[in-house]
Order: C-alpha cells, then structure tokens, then sequence
C-alpha cells in the first residue's frame, strides 16, 4: 500500500454504531474501533455504560441501529446462524458456571462445540475436545468430570475451549475473570495471553478493572454514558488520562497507579 500501512483487513472494524434496546434511546452512539489480527484491544468503562451491548453486536446477537461491523473486512450484517461469519467470533463469558451445562462434562461441552462448527463426528469430536481441553490446561482428571463438579478457574478453561473449537479469528472475553478467585484470575490471564499469541487471535477484552487492561493490552478504549471518551495507548491512558472520566476511573485507585509509574 502507498502509505507503507498493513494491507491485511482488521479482524473486526466498528463504524458509527449506534444500538439499543426496543424503542428506547440509543444505549450506545458513535462508537467505532479496529482490532488488528493478533491485538488485544481493551474496553473499560463504569457498569451499565453499554460494553456489553457492544459486544452483543459484534457478536451479531443485536441489531445496530445505524453503522458498519465488519469482520474480516466482510460486513456483519446477517444474522443467519449458518453465516460462517458467526464461528470467526467467539465469545468467553463472565460468570463460567452460569455458561456451562451443568450435567454435561468438560469434554462433551468441548465436543458440542467441534460438532456444531466443524460437523466432527461425535467420537472425532470427543478427541479433538480431550486435546483441545489438555492444552488449555485443565487436569486430566477434570475433562470427564461434570461441569458442576468443576472449580470456578477449571469451568472458565473449558469456556475458553469451547470457544476455540471453532479457531476464531476474534475472541470477546466480557469480564472473563472477575466472578473468579484473585489467586486463579492471573492463570486465566496468562492463559488468553498464550492462546492468543500461539494461535494469532484478536480479542476485544472487555473489564472494569484497569489494572487487568494494563496487564493484557497496549490499546484500550473507555466509554461513558454510551460514548467512547479516551481511546488509544493504554500506557499512555493509564499515566495521563485525558478526559475527565478516564482520570476519575485512574484516580479511584491510586494504590495501582503507583505500581504502574
Ligand atoms: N436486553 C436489554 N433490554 C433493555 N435494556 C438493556 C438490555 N441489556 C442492557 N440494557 C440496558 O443497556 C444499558 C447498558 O447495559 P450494558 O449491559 O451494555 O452495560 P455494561 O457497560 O456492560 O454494564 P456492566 O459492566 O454492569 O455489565 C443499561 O442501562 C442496561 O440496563
């Protein structure tokens, strides 16, 4: 390209979105963002301020009202459950247990996942779901274990395998570790981080915990009220927060702050 830019399309590009819910006003307007293949991009803002109506239609699961998704320069616009568009997104949930079926075990969750996206036969899929399992890190003696019988961390692994089962090229992790022990909150962490460099996936991380955006990305966006107000190098955000939300977010906690200097 003349400019010297990558001529590789963005895993995902947000044009002017605007979405909401029935016939109430806009929840989110004006919203736009790019992510890079292989970046993390970080989204941080105070509750109900519309991260995750955003990520509801990056996912394609809402309707934008105005504005483009394009994912892999191909525009996300419908919504049919055979669009192979649906299995480049994936998504991790917050609360592991609730997203999990009880009375399936770790390996049949995985394996209705290889089923559903890559038509595996159940045996096929009961293999690659025990490999795919194995290296996501969850103990041996866990794959064949209930999800109910599972621990918090152990239930976010196997969220996390069923949503590579289908290789995508874009994982929406929606406060991925804040229903989870701070001692197993940094594995799952460090998990993404390898996952996402083994395999070369884009995630938009979403998170009200700034210091879980400054451990896991370099470019973050915060909203407010449906707005993106800062967006750009989290470093930079992190020591000099230019719109007055973002500095009130950075000042309630000083004590990381400090560490971060
Ligand atoms: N299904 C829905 N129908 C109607 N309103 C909704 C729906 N889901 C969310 N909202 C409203 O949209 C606004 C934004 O909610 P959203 O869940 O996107 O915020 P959030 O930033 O993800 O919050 P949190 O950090 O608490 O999860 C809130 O006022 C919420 O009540």
């Amino acid at each position: 390209m003349p400019d010297g830019s990558s001529a590789r399309a963005p895993v995902l590009e947000v044009r002017g979105l605007r979405a909401g819910y029935g016939t109430a006003p806009d929840t989110i307007r004006d919203v736009s963002l790019s992510i890079e293949p292989g970046q993390i991009v970080g989204l941080v803002g105070e509750s109900g301020c519309g991260k995750s109506t955003l990520a509801k239609v990056v996912l394609g699961l809402l309707r934008p009202r105005e504005g483009d998704v394009l994912v892999d320069g191909r525009r996300w616009g419908d919504r049919s459950s055979r669009d192979p568009l649906r299995s480049c997104v994936q998504m991790v949930f917050q609360d592991p247990y609730a997203s999990l079926n009880p009375k399936l075990t770790a390996a049949e969750t995985v394996a209705d996942s290889f089923r559903r996206w890559k038509g595996s036969s159940r045996r096929d899929a009961l293999d690659e779901a025990r490999r795919l399992l194995d290296r996501v890190g969850l103990p041996r003696t866990a794959i064949d274990a209930r999800a109910e019988r599972l621990s918090g961390g152990q239930c976010q692994r196997v969220g996390v395998a069923r949503a590579l089962a289908c290789e995508p090229r874009l994982l929406v992790a929606d406060e991925p570790t804040s229903s989870l022990d701070v001692s197993v909150q940094a594995q799952i962490l460090n998990l993404l981080l390898e996952l996402q460099e083994g395999m070369g996936m884009s995630m938009l991380l979403i998170s009200h915990d700034l210091s879980v955006i400054r451990y896991m990305t370099s470019e973050a966006m915060v909203m407010s009220g449906g707005a993106v107000v800062e967006h750009g190098s989290t470093a930079a955000m992190l020591r000099q927060p230019r719109h007055p939300y973002t500095r009130t977010l950075v000042e309630s906690i000083p004590g990381q702050v400090a560490d971060w200097a």
